[in-house]
């Protein structure tokens, strides 16, 4: 057992990518935290979809827990993830801003008041830089949206071309990308004659940062398992 007083290590996959960045000027400002490279007690892992294979397996080996913070990942990487947690601590997080996880809330409580008469719309818009779409966020808010509604999500993606009627009980998904724009999601639940428009905007990448050090604080000492968000902001 580390003593209190002591900094919490982390380990970041990508220390020189925008989040690794941030992360690390976080870091810098909160002493109860420091970055180790190669002995930390939480590996965060913001990265690229090709580098989680090999960040599960470091957590596994070493036994300690891992916040992916990474998106755009596929249906292996969810397995992958799946038996990892089964054996450390996992937190997986889309998005680690307490307004998104209290925008998740909002929209699983929308979808469920609101029922099936109304039509469900992500949009979201991320920086020239971002790799995939839609974002990562777009569709745990999506997720939210088909668990309020008590069915399973079906995605209706970019309609561009189509010449069919928008599919009843889908969630669509629209992505735009350009400039430096750090994320927007807006969640649209539009019914006859009315809309109800949930929106969250990040203004800067710190909102994301400082969330990824609550995650590795609650991590640290956590039993094996697979966590959200919601588990790290308990009870909103
Ligand atoms: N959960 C959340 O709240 C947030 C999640 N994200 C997600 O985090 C991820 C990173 O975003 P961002 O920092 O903006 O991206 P960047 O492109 O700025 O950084 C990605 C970093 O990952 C490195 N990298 C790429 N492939 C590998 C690999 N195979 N092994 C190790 N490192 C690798 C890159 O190194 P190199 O340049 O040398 O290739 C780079 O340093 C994305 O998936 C993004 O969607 C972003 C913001 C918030
Ligand atoms: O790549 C980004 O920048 C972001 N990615 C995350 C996502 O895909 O949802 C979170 C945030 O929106 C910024």
């Amino acid at each position: 057992m580390r003593p209190t007083s002591q900094p919490l290590r982390l380990t970041l996959i990508a220390p020189e990518g925008r989040m690794g960045k941030a992360i690390a000027e976080a870091v810098a400002d909160d002493p109860s935290f420091a970055i180790d490279p190669d002995h930390g007690d939480v590996i965060v892992d913001f990265s690229a979809p090709e580098a989680l294979a090999a960040s599960l397996d470091r957590a596994t080996r070493a036994v300690i827990p891992i916040l992916i913070g990474t998106t755009g990942l596929d249906d292996l990487a969810d397995r992958r993830i799946a038996e990892a947690s089964r054996s450390v601590a996992v937190l997986r997080a889309s998005n680690t801003s307490l307004g998104v996880a209290l925008l998740e809330e909002l929209v699983e409580r929308a979808a469920r008041v609101l029922g099936n008469g109304w039509d469900v719309e992500v949009l979201e818009m991320h920086h020239r830089r971002k790799r995939d779409a839609p974002s990562g966020t777009a569709l745990t808010l999506g997720e939210a949206a088909a668990r309020g509604r008590g069915t399973p999500m079906r995605r209706e993606d970019a309609r561009s071309g189509r010449q069919l009627e928008r599919e009843e009980g889908a969630i669509g998904f629209a992505a735009l990308r350009g400039g430096t724009v750090v994320g927007d999601h807006d969640v649209i639940f539009a019914g006859t004659d009315e809309r109800v428009v949930f929106s969250h905007r990040a203004e800067s990448r710190m909102i994301f940062a400082r969330g990824a050090l609550a995650g590795a604080r609650f991590l640290a000492g956590r039993a094996p398992g697979l966590y959200t968000m919601r588990d790290v902001v308990g009870a909103l």
